[in-house]
C-alpha cells in the first residue's frame, strides 16, 4: 500500500511515525547544528566531489520536490573521502525549500533556518545498488548546502550561481533520509558555506506544484522536515 505522506497538517512530519516507525529512532535527520558544540576532528579529509553534468537523465517533479536525476551506472559523478571510505556515487540533487524567506532549510545552524537547501544523494559502490544501499548504516552519503538570498541583477546572479560554495568546510554526523522511508543510512555532510540564489529562482521553486495534473493547484512549498532530537549523537567539524 503506497503511504501518502506530505507535509500537509494532515500528512506531514508530525504524522509520519504512524507509518514509519523510525521517525522516532535514534539516528533521525535534519538536526540542529550548534556549531559550539561540534568537535573539530583532524582526521577528516576534504570532500573529493567529481562530477559530470553529461550524465545528468532527467529533471523530475517527484510530487515532495524537484529532483535532477544521474546517470548512476560509472563511476562518473563520485563522492570520495570526505567523513566516508571508498567511492560514492551521485544518484540525484533536490532542494527543500520554504513559502517565505524565512524558513526552508531542513538542517538550522544554532536555530538559524535558510530559506532552501540543496542535498546531492550519494550511494556506497560496495553495495550493488541506490535502494540496496538505502537500507545499510553506511550505505547513503548527502551533501547538504544552504541556499541563501543574494539580491544582484539576474545577470549577475546567474554568473555566480553554482551548486558547490568555494569553501568545502562540512559538519559531519550519522543520520537518516528526511522523508519516509526516513531509513538511518546516511552519512550527513553540511557544508558550512551556503551558496546564494536570487528571488527570481526562489520564486520558481515556489511555483512548482505539490498537486497532479487535475487536482487543486497545491504550491509545492515548505516540503521541509523540522530538526529531529539529537539523541547523543556526535557532531564532528571539517574545519576549526
Ligand atoms: N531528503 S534526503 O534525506 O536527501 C533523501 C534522499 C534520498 C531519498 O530517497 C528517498 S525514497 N527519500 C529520500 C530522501
Ligand atoms: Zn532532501
Amino acid at each position: 500500500m503506497s503511504h501518502a505522506w506530505g507535509y500537509a497538517a494532515n500528512n506531514g512530519p508530525d504524522r509520519w511515525a504512524d507509518n514509519f516507525p523510525i521517525a522516532n529512532g535514534p539516528r533521525q535527520s535534519p538536526i540542529d547544528i550548534v556549531p559550539g558544540q561540534a568537535s573539530y576532528d583532524a582526521g577528516l579529509k576534504p570532500l573529493n566531489l567529481q562530477y559530470d553534468p553529461s550524465t545528468c537523465l532527467e529533471i523530475l517533479n517527484n510530487g515532495h520536490s524537484f529532483q535532477v536525476t544521474f546517470i548512476d551506472d560509472t563511476d562518473s559523478s563520485t563522492l570520495r573521502d570526505g567523513p566516508i571510505s571508498g567511492v560514492y556515487r551521485l544518484k540525484q540533487f533536490h532542494f527543500h525549500w520554504g513559502a517565505s524567506d524565512d524558513k526552508g532549510s531542513e538542517h538550522t545552524v544554532a536555530g538559524t533556518k535558510y530559506p532552501a537547501e540543496l542535498h546531492l544523494v550519494h550511494w556506497n559502490t560496495k553495495y550493488p545498488n541506490f535502494g540496496d544501499a538505502a537500507s545499510k548504516p553506511d550505505g547513503l552519503a548527502v551533501v547538504g548546502v544552504f541556499l541563501k538570498l543574494l539580491y544582484l541583477n539576474a545577470l549577475l546572479i546567474d554568473f555566480l550561481s553554482t551548486l558547490l560554495p568555494g569553501c568545502l568546510d562540512y559538519w559531519t554526523y550519522d543520520g537518516s533520509l528526511t522523508t519516509p522511508p526516513l531509513l538511518e543510512s546516511v552519512t550527513w555532510i553540511v557544508c558550512k558555506e551556503p551558496i546564494s540564489v536570487s528571488p527570481e529562482q526562489m520564486a520558481k521553486f515556489r511555483s512548482l506544484l505539490f498537486s497532479a495534473e487535475g487536482e487543486a493547484e497545491c504550491c509545492m512549498v515548505d516540503n521541509y522536515r523540522p530538526p529531529q532530537p539529537l539523541k547523543g549523537r556526535p557532531v564532528r567539524a571539517s574545519f576549526q
